[in-house]
């Protein structure tokens, strides 16, 4: 028997699972098929998620653990910035520490336990990085140059201007009004740049951000992956350094800035360097629920309420308080 735990931050919801808790480890066709059975919406278990966190052990110096990140169409994401701060407590409350590295696709990410946002509001601070902003270093094309910064794309969309940045997963960020927020355009043109197509070979995360007021933004993502979520983490992160690079007035550098989205909100600190940008993020680490189920239904990708036992934990209802007690985003809105 294996427990996996079903957690959240910002409501982007996951399994997690622990690698080093089973007799055999699954395989990477395994994993995949877990993902697309466990994930779906309407035929998965507890309506679904986001993705997988695949736990594994770490021989990394001073590193606590290694996070895989497996989308609901079972395809594998370099980063998970929600999934990390509940990958963060998992390890936390497994070692009993606060304050460690946890291995990712491409760096070692200084994580740490952070106070509680409310009662029964656990919440984290991790490391987002590193950044890139070339397209040699994450591949995007026919977009006119070698980076691409509030620049407008006629193909996207007319009077939008779009920033790309990998962090390191993909992000193409644009700053929009309400009425654009609202409308049709994220959903089409994330769609639309996560079928093969010639700008984006790989896919990306598509944010649209509305600016509430200073180092205050309202951000909606399109995922590559899964579509539509409550949040993406390292999608807030992105574009928290696109408002500082594009909006200095408003959004700064080194000063802490709150991220509302349709999930919650979250808090982050982009900062630049000579050397290179970092941005932390802080937010929950919710966990909702504990599943067991035996090895075999794993690895037949079969986990259902009818093979698992769930216990429901009292977190969800502690996080939905928290969430009542924000302001309501039209109220902070600055006028357009
Ligand atoms: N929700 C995540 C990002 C998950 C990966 C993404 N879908 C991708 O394929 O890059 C986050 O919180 O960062």
């Amino acid at each position: 028997m294996v427990v996996l735990h079903k957690v959240h931050g910002s409501q982007n919801r996951f399994f997690l699972l622990d690698q080093t808790t089973l007799e055999q480890p699954l395989t990477d066709p395994e994993l995949v098929a877990l993902a697309q059975q466990m994930t779906h919406p309407k035929t998965g278990l507890l309506n679904g998620a986001d993705g997988i966190l695949v736990v594994n052990a770490s021989n990394h110096d001073n590193v606590l653990g290694q996070m895989r990140v497996i989308n609901a169409d079972g395809s594998e994401a370099s980063m998970c910035g929600n999934g990390l701060r509940t990958v963060s407590r998992y390890l936390a409350e497994k070692y009993h520490s606060n304050q460690f590295k946890v291995e990712t696709l491409t760096a070692d990410l200084q994580v740490s336990r952070q106070s509680d946002l409310a009662t029964d509001v656990p919440a984290f601070s991790v490391e987002i990085s590193p950044v890139r902003f070339n397209q040699t270093a994450f591949p995007f094309d026919h977009l006119g140059g070698e980076t691409l910064i509030d620049a407008p794309v006629r193909a996207f969309a007319d009077g939008l201007t779009f920033t790309a940045i990998a962090v390191p997963n993909p992000h193409l960020i644009s700053f929009v009004d309400t009425t654009t927020m609202n409308g049709p355009l994220l959903g089409d043109l994330g769609a639309r740049l996560n079928r093969p197509n010639r700008y984006f070979p790989d896919g990306v995360n598509v944010s649209f951000a509305q600016i509430l007021g200073p180092d205050q933004l309202f951000v909606r993502t399109f995922e590559r992956g899964v579509g539509f979520t409550n949040a993406c983490g390292t999608g807030m992160s992105a574009t928290s350094l696109a408002f500082a690079m594009t909006h200095p007035q408003l959004g700064h550098f080194g000063r802490q800035m709150t991220i509302y989205n349709p999930g919650g909100m979250v808090k982050t600190v982009v900062h630049h360097s000579k050397a290179r940008d970092t941005i932390e993020l802080i937010g929950n680490a919710t966990e909702t629920h504990l599943i067991t189920v035996d090895d075999a239904q794993l690895h037949q990708a079969n986990v259902t309420e009818a093979t698992a036992t769930v216990a429901t934990t009292h977190e969800e209802a502690a996080y939905e308080a928290f969430v009542a007690g924000l302001p309501s985003v039209s109220a902070i809105a600055v006028k357009e």
